[in-house]
């Protein structure tokens, strides 16, 4: 063996090494692996053991910066070429050619906080179904969304596995309930938050909404001059604290103290650049330093669940489902399952609706008229005297529904929609027309979905009236637009059996948010708002975050 190995010229031992690059391709292209032992093995130790055949004729220093070089240039090139290669099961799809070799290319533009505005260039640009990574695939396709998201859709895709920051635990069943990626796991896992937002469990938290909303507005009234941006998102966060906890949370009160709240968004951002890049996200959970600010959040978010767990609370809240205290499940899930659902319940159940709220005010300021006319639908039916914390008008009110749907369908505040991807070893799936290879991922961005023309007509415009009944339309003399309205395409909360549980009680929160507030408070911008500013400011980090709406508050009665 030894002479055999002398007897090769440097070139030849290149070769080999070359070789060795290319059969690493292969298993990349065959297993897509993606945790850190197998990269270990295959991107350090496989050239570290080819590098004995250069070490013989050039000694160890020069043999191994050679056969490192030979291997990972070459592994490179293969891979670049096979990924914009015809050969390659995505080439059909248009897209840019560095989102084709590169998934570094669109990790970029989702650091940036643009990806919803870039997408939809993309789609104008190639047309309804782009590759926007090697192997990514985004569609602006109602068949596709409905396919991929309905009663027999795909799993959660591999984003899920960079975000939990634990890669293949969201696999195997103990990540948290928006990110299991295995359709079974994620159905049972489901029932538990079913039960939770059931028409009678919403009625439990009724109290607490009412006693929220009339502390944030009371706050506002107080205080003339604020961020709104940030105040609803203090609101949010200890309503939905109180709502799933059944204890006290003063956000509110003490302007965020402990810095909870600010620390989400810091922690979106990390998160999001580890969705991009999965694997990096697996490391990251080795390296302290890493995911630093998503780390602190995630361990001050399960400090609550641990101290919750030690009682039982007097009230049906929202861990007393996820904890199986209501007896349903046979089992009851393990502690840490709950705990990390409730983490979940604390980020999910705040920051979209905070950030939905800003969006309606921020469209109801930059437009008077709709202003105008939801405050005269809101005069009808709770004058001074009525109670506007009490919802039993709002199934009166079409013009309030209309306004929050149009916001949402604007700016729908989860922008770039959630992936999904082929179950491993199906073999692929069958998404409308298109034919979903396994280790593909696909999105349908509800962004470009919402602010397609074929979907809504004037699709830029705020036109609230687009949702009401014909002859309930005109009754101001407002604009309303005519032509395409297509509600398949309404997709703020997703769709589907993996859609968003919390939907009808954000829809309460909103609704009375909106009624109490417009009952008692006129809202206008801080002298000097730019809203152009503000819309360019709008972040897409998975959740949409809204820059500070400075506004100034009155009071009305
Ligand atoms: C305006 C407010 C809200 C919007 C627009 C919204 C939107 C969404 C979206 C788009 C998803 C992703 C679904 C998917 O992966 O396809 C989601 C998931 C989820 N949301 Fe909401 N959400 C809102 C409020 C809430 C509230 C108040 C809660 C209460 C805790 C909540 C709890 C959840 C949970 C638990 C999931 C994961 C569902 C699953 O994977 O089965 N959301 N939401």
């Amino acid at each position: 063996m030894s002479v055999l190995l002398d007897s090769l010229t440097t070139n030849q031992c290149m070769l080999a090494v070359a070789a060795c690059a290319l059969v690493t391709h292969w298993i990349f292209n065959r297993w897509e692996p993606t945790d850190i032992p197998t990269l270990f093995i295959l991107l350090l130790l496989a050239p570290a053991a080819a590098s004995t055949l250069l070490i013989q004729h050039h000694g160890v220093t020069y043999g191994v910066a050679l056969t490192f070089f030979t291997y990972h240039a070459s592994l490179l090139s293969s891979i670049t070429v096979y990924r914009i290669s015809p050969f390659h099961p995505l080439a059909r799809y248009p897209g840019p050619l560095l989102a084709k070799v590169t998934r570094w290319y669109l990790t970029f533009i989702a650091v940036g906080g643009r990806q919803h505005v870039v997408t939809r260039r993309f789609f104008e640009q190639y047309g309804d179904a782009v590759r926007v990574g090697p192997n990514e695939v985004h569609f602006r396709d109602l068949s596709v969304l409905q396919t991929m998201m309905g009663l027999k859709g795909m799993p959660k895709g591999p984003m899920w596995d960079g975000r939990s920051l634990k890669g293949g635990k969201s696999m195997k069943g103990s990540g948290i309930l928006i990110g299991l990626r295995d359709n079974a796991t994620h159905a049972r896992r489901r029932r538990p938050w079913n039960r939770a937002f059931s028409s009678a469990a919403l009625k439990n938290y009724e109290p607490v909404i009412v006693k929220r909303v009339s502390q944030f507005v009371a706050l506002l009234e107080k205080q003339k001059q604020i961020d709104f941006a940030r105040r609803v998102h203090l609101f949010t966060f200890d309503f939905i604290s109180e709502a799933l906890f059944g204890g006290e949370s003063e956000a509110m009160q003490d302007d965020d103290k402990d810095g909870a709240v600010g620390a989400m968004h810091i922690a979106f951002k990390e998160l999001q650049f580890y969705e991009n890049i999965p694997w990096l996200g697996r490391l990251a959970r080795y390296l302290p330093s890493a995911g630093g600010n998503a780390k602190g959040f995630i361990t001050m978010c399960r400090s609550r669940g641990v101290e919750r767990l030690a009682k039982t609370s007097s009230t049906k809240d929202l861990f007393y489902w996820l904890n199986n205290e209501d007896g349903s499940e046979k089992e009851d899930p393990p502690k840490l399952t709950v705990i990390v659902d409730s983490t979940l319940a604390i980020i999910a159940g705040s920051d979209p609706t905070s950030a939905a709220l800003s969006t309606i005010v921020y469209c109801l300021l930059t437009h008077p008229q709709a202003y105008a006319r939801l405050q005269t639908e809101v005069d009808q039916f709770y004058p001074p005297e009525e109670d506007s914390l009490d919802q039993k008008h709002h199934t009166s009110m079409p013009y309030l529904e209309a306004v929050i749907n149009e916001a949402m369908r604007l700016y729908p505040v989860v922008p770039s929609g959630t992936q999904r991807a082929p179950e491993r070893g199906s073999g692929g799936f069958v998404a409308g027309p298109h034919f979903i290879p396994e280790w593909t991922s696909i999105r349908a961005p509800t962004w470009s979905l919402h602010r397609d023309a074929r979907n809504f007509a004037q699709p830029d415009a705020f036109l609230p009236e687009r949702w009401l009944a014909p002859e309930d339309r005109d009754a101001t003399g407002l604009a309303s637009p005519g032509g395409a309205h297509d509600m398949r395409a309404f997709v703020p909360f997703s769709y589907g059996p993996r859609n968003c549980v919390g939907k009808n009680l954000a829809m309460v929160e909103m609704k009375v948010v909106l009624t109490h507030m417009l009952q008692r408070l006129r809202l206008r911008f801080e002298e000097g708002f730019d809203p152009v500013a503000w819309e360019s400011g709008l972040e897409d980090r998975f959740g949409l975050v809204v820059p500070r709406l400075p506004l100034i508050v009155e009071r009305r009665i």
